[in-house]
Protein backbone atom coordinates (compact mmCIF):
# COMPACT_ATOMS: atom_id res chain seq x y z
CA UNK A 1 0.00 0.00 0.00
CA UNK A 2 1.59 3.63 -0.48
CA UNK A 3 -0.11 7.33 0.23
CA UNK A 4 -0.67 8.00 -3.15
CA UNK A 5 -3.33 11.11 -2.84
CA UNK A 6 -2.30 14.27 -2.33
CA UNK A 7 -4.72 14.36 0.25
CA UNK A 8 -4.21 12.03 3.94
CA UNK A 9 -7.35 11.61 5.82
CA UNK A 10 -6.50 11.05 9.33
CA UNK A 11 -9.45 9.79 11.84
CA UNK A 12 -8.88 12.62 14.70
CA UNK A 13 -11.13 15.29 16.00
CA UNK A 14 -7.62 16.23 18.43
CA UNK A 15 -6.34 19.46 16.87
CA UNK A 16 -3.14 19.21 18.41
CA UNK A 17 -2.32 15.55 16.43
CA UNK A 18 -3.66 17.58 13.02
CA UNK A 19 -1.43 20.28 13.27
CA UNK A 20 1.61 17.68 13.58
CA UNK A 21 0.34 15.80 10.96
CA UNK A 22 -0.33 18.32 8.87
CA UNK A 23 3.76 19.66 9.63
CA UNK A 24 4.71 16.48 8.59
CA UNK A 25 3.15 15.91 5.29
CA UNK A 26 3.51 19.84 4.37
CA UNK A 27 7.14 19.22 2.45
CA UNK A 28 5.64 15.73 1.10
CA UNK A 29 2.53 17.92 -0.91
CA UNK A 30 0.27 16.31 1.00
CA UNK A 31 -2.72 18.16 2.88
CA UNK A 32 -4.41 16.48 5.27
CA UNK A 33 -7.91 16.27 6.10
CA UNK A 34 -9.27 15.38 9.57
CA UNK A 35 -13.24 14.40 10.98
CA UNK A 36 -13.95 17.74 11.11
CA UNK A 37 -13.68 17.58 7.08
CA UNK A 38 -16.32 15.05 6.79
CA UNK A 39 -19.82 15.74 8.40
CA UNK A 40 -22.07 12.28 9.19
CA UNK A 41 -19.06 10.35 10.43
CA UNK A 42 -19.89 7.60 12.95
CA UNK A 43 -19.18 7.63 16.63
CA UNK A 44 -15.84 5.98 17.11
CA UNK A 45 -15.81 4.18 20.78
CA UNK A 46 -12.52 3.78 21.93
CA UNK A 47 -12.77 0.92 24.42
CA UNK A 48 -9.39 -1.30 23.31
CA UNK A 49 -6.84 -2.66 25.49
CA UNK A 50 -3.73 -1.47 23.55
CA UNK A 51 -3.50 1.71 21.33
CA UNK A 52 -3.16 -0.45 18.08
CA UNK A 53 -6.20 -1.88 19.07
CA UNK A 54 -7.82 1.73 19.50
CA UNK A 55 -6.19 2.87 15.82
CA UNK A 56 -7.51 0.10 14.49
CA UNK A 57 -11.02 0.96 15.77
CA UNK A 58 -10.77 4.81 14.39
CA UNK A 59 -8.57 4.16 11.04
CA UNK A 60 -11.58 1.10 10.47
CA UNK A 61 -14.73 3.73 11.43
CA UNK A 62 -13.72 5.95 9.15
CA UNK A 63 -12.26 4.72 6.18
CA UNK A 64 -15.16 2.54 5.47
CA UNK A 65 -17.56 5.13 5.84
CA UNK A 66 -15.41 7.25 2.77
CA UNK A 67 -14.11 4.42 1.26
CA UNK A 68 -10.64 6.28 1.41
CA UNK A 69 -7.23 4.76 2.98
CA UNK A 70 -7.23 6.69 6.16
CA UNK A 71 -4.57 6.70 9.18
CA UNK A 72 -5.27 6.69 12.48
CA UNK A 73 -3.50 7.46 15.79
CA UNK A 74 -3.72 6.38 19.21
CA UNK A 75 -1.49 7.58 21.68
CA UNK A 76 -1.09 8.44 25.27
CA UNK A 77 1.10 8.89 28.29
CA UNK A 78 2.37 6.10 30.79
CA UNK A 79 3.78 6.95 34.17
CA UNK A 80 6.18 4.67 35.95
CA UNK A 81 4.51 5.84 39.55
CA UNK A 82 1.22 5.23 38.38
CA UNK A 83 2.03 1.83 37.03
CA UNK A 84 1.73 2.76 33.35
CA UNK A 85 -1.67 4.90 33.96
CA UNK A 86 -3.59 6.89 32.16
CA UNK A 87 -2.33 5.08 29.38
CA UNK A 88 -5.27 3.87 27.01
CA UNK A 89 -7.45 6.12 29.21
CA UNK A 90 -5.58 9.38 28.30
CA UNK A 91 -7.43 11.46 27.16
CA UNK A 92 -10.30 10.80 29.26
CA UNK A 93 -8.31 10.30 32.47
CA UNK A 94 -10.30 13.25 34.57
CA UNK A 95 -13.39 11.85 33.41
CA UNK A 96 -15.48 12.01 29.69
CA UNK A 97 -14.98 15.06 27.68
CA UNK A 98 -12.00 16.33 30.43
CA UNK A 99 -9.89 19.00 29.13
CA UNK A 100 -6.07 18.90 28.81
CA UNK A 101 -5.79 21.69 31.67
CA UNK A 102 -8.10 18.80 34.15
CA UNK A 103 -6.01 15.86 32.64
CA UNK A 104 -2.86 17.58 33.90
CA UNK A 105 -4.17 18.53 37.30
CA UNK A 106 -5.61 14.84 38.29
CA UNK A 107 -2.26 13.89 36.52
CA UNK A 108 -0.12 15.94 39.61
CA UNK A 109 -2.91 15.59 42.20
CA UNK A 110 -2.63 11.46 41.59
CA UNK A 111 1.89 12.01 41.60
CA UNK A 112 1.63 14.21 44.42
CA UNK A 113 -0.63 12.35 46.80
CA UNK A 114 2.34 9.85 46.50
CA UNK A 115 4.72 11.96 47.85
CA UNK A 116 2.71 13.09 51.13
CA UNK A 117 5.52 11.79 54.06
CA UNK A 118 8.56 13.21 51.60
CA UNK A 119 9.96 16.35 52.98
CA UNK A 120 11.96 17.61 50.00
CA UNK A 121 9.87 19.00 47.70
CA UNK A 122 10.80 16.92 44.38
CA UNK A 123 10.78 18.54 40.48
CA UNK A 124 10.89 15.66 38.92
CA UNK A 125 7.89 13.36 40.09
CA UNK A 126 7.86 10.31 38.10
CA UNK A 127 9.57 8.44 35.15
CA UNK A 128 7.49 8.74 32.26
CA UNK A 129 6.49 7.77 28.43
CA UNK A 130 4.84 9.16 25.18
CA UNK A 131 3.33 6.10 23.29
CA UNK A 132 1.84 6.53 20.01
CA UNK A 133 0.22 3.79 17.27
CA UNK A 134 -0.39 5.02 14.02
CA UNK A 135 -2.22 2.73 11.51
CA UNK A 136 -3.06 2.84 8.14
CA UNK A 137 -6.54 1.29 7.09
CA UNK A 138 -7.59 0.57 3.12
CA UNK A 139 -11.10 -0.06 3.09
CA UNK A 140 -11.21 -2.11 -0.24
CA UNK A 141 -8.50 -4.38 0.23
CA UNK A 142 -9.04 -4.28 4.25
CA UNK A 143 -4.95 -4.35 4.20
CA UNK A 144 -3.39 -2.57 7.20
CA UNK A 145 -0.02 -0.79 8.06
CA UNK A 146 1.17 -0.04 11.58
CA UNK A 147 3.52 1.74 13.35
CA UNK A 148 4.86 2.70 17.24
CA UNK A 149 6.68 5.55 18.40
CA UNK A 150 7.50 6.33 22.30
CA UNK A 151 10.13 9.07 23.44
CA UNK A 152 10.92 8.56 27.68
CA UNK A 153 10.73 11.92 29.75
CA UNK A 154 10.18 13.34 33.25
CA UNK A 155 6.43 14.39 34.80
CA UNK A 156 7.59 17.71 36.47
CA UNK A 157 6.01 18.95 39.36
CA UNK A 158 5.35 22.65 37.26
CA UNK A 159 3.73 23.09 33.88
CA UNK A 160 5.73 25.21 31.65
CA UNK A 161 5.26 26.48 27.89
CA UNK A 162 2.28 26.89 25.06
CA UNK A 163 3.14 24.58 22.93
CA UNK A 164 1.86 21.46 21.75
CA UNK A 165 -1.52 19.74 23.87
CA UNK A 166 -1.96 17.13 26.28
CA UNK A 167 0.48 16.49 28.64
CA UNK A 168 3.23 18.09 26.93
CA UNK A 169 3.66 21.20 29.79
CA UNK A 170 4.26 18.52 32.12
CA UNK A 171 6.59 16.35 30.23
CA UNK A 172 9.98 16.95 30.88
CA UNK A 173 13.26 16.27 28.69
CA UNK A 174 16.15 16.18 30.44
CA UNK A 175 18.23 16.21 27.42
CA UNK A 176 16.46 19.25 26.18
CA UNK A 177 16.08 21.02 29.88
CA UNK A 178 12.54 21.98 28.51
CA UNK A 179 9.01 20.76 28.16
CA UNK A 180 7.38 18.82 24.95
CA UNK A 181 5.40 22.10 25.89
CA UNK A 182 8.28 24.42 24.85
CA UNK A 183 9.76 22.81 21.77
CA UNK A 184 8.97 24.30 18.47
CA UNK A 185 7.05 21.64 16.21
CA UNK A 186 10.24 20.78 14.17
CA UNK A 187 11.87 19.61 17.80
CA UNK A 188 9.02 17.88 18.71
CA UNK A 189 8.55 16.35 15.65
CA UNK A 190 12.51 15.33 15.67
CA UNK A 191 12.26 13.54 19.29
CA UNK A 192 8.39 12.37 20.14
CA UNK A 193 6.79 9.18 20.27
CA UNK A 194 4.37 10.71 17.02
CA UNK A 195 7.51 11.61 15.27
CA UNK A 196 9.06 8.18 15.54
CA UNK A 197 6.12 6.34 14.54
CA UNK A 198 5.74 8.35 11.36
CA UNK A 199 9.22 7.63 10.47
CA UNK A 200 8.04 3.94 10.90
CA UNK A 201 5.33 4.16 9.12
CA UNK A 202 7.27 5.66 5.97
CA UNK A 203 9.61 3.24 6.12
CA UNK A 204 7.29 0.60 5.89
CA UNK A 205 5.91 2.50 2.76
CA UNK A 206 9.24 2.97 1.59
CA UNK A 207 8.61 6.19 1.17
CA UNK A 208 9.62 9.43 3.06
CA UNK A 209 7.40 11.45 5.34
O1 LIG B 1 -9.02 10.06 19.38
P1 LIG B 1 -8.65 11.32 18.66
O2 LIG B 1 -9.82 11.98 17.98
O3 LIG B 1 -7.47 11.14 17.73
O4 LIG B 1 -8.15 12.42 19.74
P2 LIG B 1 -7.83 12.15 21.29
O5 LIG B 1 -7.32 13.40 21.90
O6 LIG B 1 -9.02 11.50 21.94
O7 LIG B 1 -6.63 11.14 21.17
P3 LIG B 1 -6.43 9.73 21.87
O8 LIG B 1 -7.71 9.02 22.02
O9 LIG B 1 -5.32 9.07 21.11
O10 LIG B 1 -5.91 10.12 23.32
C1 LIG B 1 -4.61 10.60 23.42
C2 LIG B 1 -4.44 11.49 24.62
O11 LIG B 1 -3.10 11.32 25.09
C3 LIG B 1 -2.47 12.54 25.27
N1 LIG B 1 -1.44 12.72 24.22
C4 LIG B 1 -1.25 11.99 23.09
N2 LIG B 1 -0.24 12.48 22.35
C5 LIG B 1 0.22 13.55 23.03
C6 LIG B 1 1.24 14.48 22.77
O12 LIG B 1 1.94 14.48 21.65
N3 LIG B 1 1.45 15.43 23.69
C7 LIG B 1 0.71 15.49 24.82
N4 LIG B 1 -0.29 14.67 25.13
C8 LIG B 1 -0.53 13.68 24.23
C9 LIG B 1 -3.53 13.61 25.13
O13 LIG B 1 -4.10 13.85 26.38
C10 LIG B 1 -4.55 12.96 24.23
O14 LIG B 1 -5.85 13.48 24.41
MG1 LIG C 1 -9.65 9.63 21.41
Amino acid sequence: MRLEQSVVVVATKNKGKIREFAHAFAPLGKQVKSMYDYPDLPDIVEDGETFAENAFKKAKAVGDALQLPVLADDSGLCVDLLDGRPGVYSARFAGEGASDHENNLKLLDMLESKQLGDDTEQPLLSPARFVCALLLYHPVSGETIEAEGSVEGWITSETAGSGGFGYDPLFYLPQYGRTMAELTLEEKQAISHRGAALQQLAAKLEQQI
